[in-house]
């Protein structure tokens, strides 16, 4: 039966880095995960075996190591770029890199009066995350974070639903809404290859690249006060509202897509003992981890293409 190659990329996965910059007594870490995928002419060696353009996925992993040393993190998106950027630009055969990272978060121990120098605590916020992709004119990057757990113990109701024969969920005026976020923003900036602004002396594009830490932070917080500040009628409404305050206050950004489980909070059956346990008075809930409702959707600027890919469970 004849067969033909189709979609194929390769890289090294999940490199783990921690980088430590020394400023005197006080260090400062990055703690990554960053996976590499690069495709290109790679035919030969499916159909053949030829390595002859193939660069090993071990130096791969080897870039990554190199490149923390020699030019540092800034941020999740610039170390991407840098390496986007090396692959397509340093290997003939390489037409496209995509680079995706993993940052967790760590907090300074303080141990009595002041911040510790050198001793960090793993925190339990969510995990920053970041994939650049590059194909030697332009750049898409995407930044998000996953497993940001929120909760609002009130302020959210469910009811008005459609009703048949197996429906026994009871309308709730008072519920726990919970849910543990995944996100997505997709950054208009693409590195100059839409509209190339160059100065006319130096060639040099003028199109600045973001702060992407500040636009990190500032997303993120946009995202928490939406949650915080919406009354919720259904967690597909509480969705759109952070996507919506998200796009409205950060104009670099065109697209942001959300996962959302929804976290169960179940108000507890407790007359079988003569209690009665009502929101209004303080209620005790059984937090059912499965199954969940799972509320997924994508928020765009009006007139922008939906790019981000609509399953962000491998993403
Ligand atoms: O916010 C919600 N959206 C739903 O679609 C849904 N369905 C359900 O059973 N509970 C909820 N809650």
């Amino acid at each position: 039966m004849p067969t033909i190659l189709g979609q194929n990329q390769y890289g090294k996965a999940e490199n783990r880095l921690v980088k430590v910059v020394r400023d005197g007594d006080t260090h400062h870490i990055k703690d990554l995960s960053v996976s590499v995928a690069l495709s290109g002419d790679l035919d030969e060696v499916h159909y053949s075996g030829s390595n002859a353009h193939v660069l090993p996925t071990d130096t791969a992993k080897n870039t990554v190591y190199a490149f923390a040393k020699e030019h540092g993190i800034a941020s999740a998106e610039a170390f991407g770029l840098l390496l986007a950027r090396h692959f397509v630009e340093s290997t003939e055969p390489i037409q496209r890199a995509r680079i995706r990272v993993e940052e967790y978060a760590w907090e300074r121990i303080a141990p009595g009066a002041g911040e510790h120098a050198h001793s960090f605590v793993r925190t339990g916020r969510e995990t920053r995350l970041a994939q650049i992709t590059y194909d030697g004119e332009g750049f898409e990057v995407l930044s998000g974070l996953k497993d940001l757990t929120v909760m609002n113990t009130t302020a959210s109701e469910f009811w008005g639903y459609i009703k048949d024969r197996y429906t026994t969920l009871r309308e709730d005026y008072d519920r726990i809404l919970a849910t543990s976020v995944t996100s997505w923003w997709r950054h208009s900036w693409d590195g100059g290859a839409a509209q190339p602004e160059t100065e006319p002396e130096t060639g040099r594009e003028t199109e600045p690249e973001p702060d992407w830490d500040a636009c990190y932070a500032r997303t993120r917080e946009h995202l928490l006060r939406a949650f915080a500040d919406t009354y919720s009628l259904s967690l597909q409404q509480t969705l759109y509202q952070m996507g919506s305050r998200v796009l409205e206050s950060r104009a670099e950004l065109d697209e942001i897509r959300f996962s959302m489980p929804n976290k169960h909070h179940f108000q507890q059956d407790l007359s079988f003992c003569g209690i009665e346990n009502q929101a209004k008075d303080g209620a005790v809930y059984h937090a059912a981890d499965r199954p969940y409702g799972l509320i997924e959707a994508t928020v765009l600027r009006d007139g922008a293409r939906a790019r981000i890919p609509v399953d962000l469970t491998n993403l």
